[in-house]
């Protein structure tokens, strides 16, 4: 399974998780990445953790200001990037430009999107992955798993149907390891997750937990 864990802007110090993932993910076989704000995204790649961006924008080297450029992403460590997640909505033509400008830049891409008609059009973009997470449950500590599994394997079947090739996440409200189980269970090859870690007293113990039955 694929652990993503996202800080949002969360006021957790992004290096203590970072090196807090490091450390669980010596010792599990699970994938672990960590995606930091942009502004933290070099120092927490420096911890050697797989390091995500949260965003980058459909554009090339130019004129844009206060835009988030796929290589410059790219040159500060980061892997992947998450894009159009609930909280960054993109219109459709540019996820498809943000999604190409990352694999332009070399980054892998989770596309998010609120449930599996939305997932079914964002593998069709031909991200390495989608995530769904349905917004009125993110933030919660309810999980998608267990409040709403048939969104989760609805949305396993619609990037199948679209392309086999793209492998789907899910989010909102997993926190812990029987959390990610369920959402295994249901169909999902990884989960994408914030507040179980990003607003945990200890994160280290909430990561332990979340992969101790991986
Ligand atoms: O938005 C999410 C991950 O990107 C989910 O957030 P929570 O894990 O806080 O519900």
């Amino acid at each position: 399974m694929f652990v993503l864990v996202n800080l949002k802007t969360y006021p957790c110090d992004p290096i203590e998780v970072a090196e807090a993932v490091s450390d669980v993910d010596d010792r599990t076989d699970a994938r672990l990445a960590v995606a930091p704000q942009a502004a933290h995204l070099e120092r927490v790649a420096e911890t050697g953790v797989e390091t995500w961006a949260q965003h980058v924008d459909p554009i090339e080297h130019g004129s844009n200001t206060g835009h988030a450029l796929a290589e410059s992403v790219a040159d500060a460590g980061a892997d992947g990037t998450l894009l159009n997640h609930s909280e960054r909505r993109l219109k459709l033509a540019d996820i498809d430009g943000a999604v190409r400008a990352a694999e332009r830049a070399g980054l892998e891409t989770v596309v998010c999107a609120n449930n599996p008609a939305q997932i079914g059009a964002a593998a069709a973009l031909g991200p390495d992955a989608v995530a769904v997470e349905p917004p009125e449950l993110i933030g919660t500590g309810t999980p998608v798993s267990q409040a709403d599994p048939d969104v989760v394997e609805d949305a396993v079947d619609a990037a199948a149907g679209v392309d086999e090739d793209v492998s789907v996440l899910c989010g909102a409200g997993i926190s812990t390891g029987d959390d990610v189980v369920a959402a295994g269970e249901l169909g999902a090859e990884g989960v994408l997750l914030a507040s179980g870690v990003a607003k945990a007293d200890d994160p280290a113990a909430a990561l332990e937990d979340l992969v101790d039955p991986l």
